[in-house]
């Protein structure tokens, strides 16, 4: 009798677990996204209904396809730019809905806002209840783990003021002679390729040699080491970076990343691996005690903030891992893109090359001289305008907010769509999809008709922190490559901006590169 109480007891537990979690998963999929789309749509912002448990993942995934058909060959059309590769759906998204529209990403509600009123308060708003997308920190969990960039509140804040002081400008300017140094080894690279080929000219794939210079600047300039002894690390990066893109649709579904898929377990394993690498890292550089860098910062940092001795390994490993990977593609896919136009544009290849010798006289470029080089800072800017690396920029409303009477509940995210903003011709003009580099003569101020929606380094209290180092790294760079080569497209290549992590060229930038008086 007894034992047939027990069974009922625990068949009635069961069905109550059941049920208990039935009901969170239907909160979470179905009942929670519908309540946040329904205040929404009560004050007038509507979007395109979302399919169960995809939402409108499969109509972004589509059009990125339609864009990626766009390829041409030869130099770019004006209006094949970032833009081209990101927005279609969401541009007729905009032109359906209006200014502000959501849709879902899987279950999360996505607000997309291209109102100037609205987009001028959220990129003032300093509360820490505008947050990074929580869904970020899950998705990327393997890439990013909990470090500065996917963490929010009192942890996000503690990471900014340890890694912050490190790359300020005075910092960045004891960071040129390794700069200059690591451009040299590139120079030296090509001229090695070109003398392999005749010693006049060669056709080169530019990307991988940017990724290692961009590589070498990062790992000398914050963690002390070298590229080479970092290659191992990059080479996991690249792996992990390729395992999230090409997870696609499967991020946006709740709770796949527990799922132990071929792709999952694989993810698991080079995150271990990258681990590893790095705690290897560390220890190295403590035990050489060499002047303070970053590596030894965050080291500091975590140590003194009462975490167990797993936490204080998370931390390090979390923060050198974004370090890297907010640095390291980001500066070379830019730098890629900069040198195509500067081979599409040769008017301006050659009005560059005659400011950097007219400023230099003989001399390297340093932190003054690039000062004085500003035609060559306004086409890093154009280049960041027509294809910013990141092409949204994203936050979450941690708690309830409100933007120009748009209130906005706890749980929706927002999306500031760059490529757009960049281009918007309401913004910028009627050229505003073409490389015209003069339009910052007097900088983002005369260029535009909102300046804070030029955001190829986001915005208010979560802009980027590598921002001086990167404008340092790509002017100094630019001026020692036009120094010593000029460059025109090669036939091989094909224009085509495509969406991975970044917004970088599908296959690759091909340039014939010419040794300068040769
Ligand atoms: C051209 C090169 C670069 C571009 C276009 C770029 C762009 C960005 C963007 C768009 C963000 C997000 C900002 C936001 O959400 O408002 C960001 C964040 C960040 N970037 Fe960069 N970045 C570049 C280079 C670098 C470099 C070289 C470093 C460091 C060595 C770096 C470190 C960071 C960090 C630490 C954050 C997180 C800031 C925070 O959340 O508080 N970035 N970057």
């Amino acid at each position: 009798m007894e034992k047939h109480i027990l069974v009922q007891i625990i068949a009635s537990l069961a069905v109550a677990v059941v049920v208990g979690l039935t009901l969170r998963l239907y909160s979470a999929v179905v009942a929670t996204p519908r309540r946040l789309r329904h205040v929404l749509k009560q004050q007038g912002v509507g979007g395109p209904p979302p399919a169960f448990l995809l939402g409108n993942i499969m109509e972004i995934k589509n059009s990125q396809v339609i864009s990626a058909a766009a390829a041409t060959t030869g130099p770019p059309d004006s209006d094949n730019c970032g833009a081209n590769c990101v927005a279609s759906v969401f541009d007729e998204w905009r032109r359906q809905y209006g200014d502000i529209y959501t849709f879902s990403l899987g279950n999360k509600p996505v607000l997309v806002v291209n109102n100037y009123d609205v987009l001028k308060e959220v990129t003032k708003c300093i509360s820490l209840d505008l947050g990074k997308p929580l869904y970020q920190a899950k998705d990327l969990e393997a890439l990013l783990g909990n470090g500065i960039l996917p963490s929010n509140g009192k942890l996000w804040a503690h990471q900014r003021k340890i890694i912050a002081p490190e790359l300020f400008i005075d910092k960045v300017k004891g960071m040129t002679n390794l700069i200059q140094q690591s451009t040299m080894m590139l120079i030296d690279s090509w001229q090695g390729v070109i003398d392999a080929e005749g010693g006049i000219k060669a056709d080169i794939k530019i990307d991988d040699y940017l990724k290692k210079f961009s590589g070498e600047v990062i790992s000398r300039a914050c963690f002390g080491s070298s590229y080479a002894e970092g290659e191992q690390l990059f080479k996991k990066f690249a792996a992990l970076q390729q395992l999230t893109a090409n997870k696609g649709v499967l991020l946006g579904i709740p709770a796949m990343r527990y799922v132990p898929t071929k792709q999952n377990r694989r993810e698991w394993e080079v995150k271990r691996d990258v681990k590893e690498l790095i705690l290897k890292l560390v220890k190295q550089k403590s035990e050489e005690n060499l002047e303070k860098n970053m590596l030894q910062m965050i080291l500091q940092g975590a140590e003194s903030s009462n975490l167990s001795s797993d936490a204080v390994e998370k931390f390090i490993v979390d923060n050198c891992k974004n370090i890297y990977i907010a640095g390291f593609e980001t500066t070379a896919i830019t730098a890629s893109w900069c040198l195509m136009l500067l081979a599409s544009n040769p008017e301006w290849q050659h009005r560059l090359r005659e400011e950097v010798l007219g400023v230099c006289n003989g001399q390297l470029p340093d932190f003054g001289s690039i000062k004085q080089m500003k035609q060559l800072a306004m086409v890093i800017n154009e280049t960041l305008r027509l294809y910013p690396p990141a092409w949204v920029v994203s936050r979450e409303a941690l708690n309830e907010l409100e933007f120009n009477n748009i209130r906005i509940p706890k749980g929706v995210c927002i999306w500031m769509m760059v490529v757009s903003l960049h281009t918007d011709p309401e913004i910028w003009g009627a050229d505003s999809y073409q490389f015209k580099p003069e339009r910052f003569a007097n900088g983002t101020i005369g260029a535009c008709k909102h300046p804070n929606l030029y955001m190829p380094f986001g915005v208010g209290p979560r802009t980027c922190l590598g921002m001086n180092l990167a404008m340092v790294e790509l002017k100094i760079l630019v001026a020692l490559l036009l120094s010593n080569f000029s460059f025109s497209l090669s036939p091989n290549y094909v224009h085509a901006p495509a969406l991975n992590v970044n917004v970088q060229p599908a296959h690759g930038v091909h340039l014939l590169i010419q040794r300068s008086h040769a």
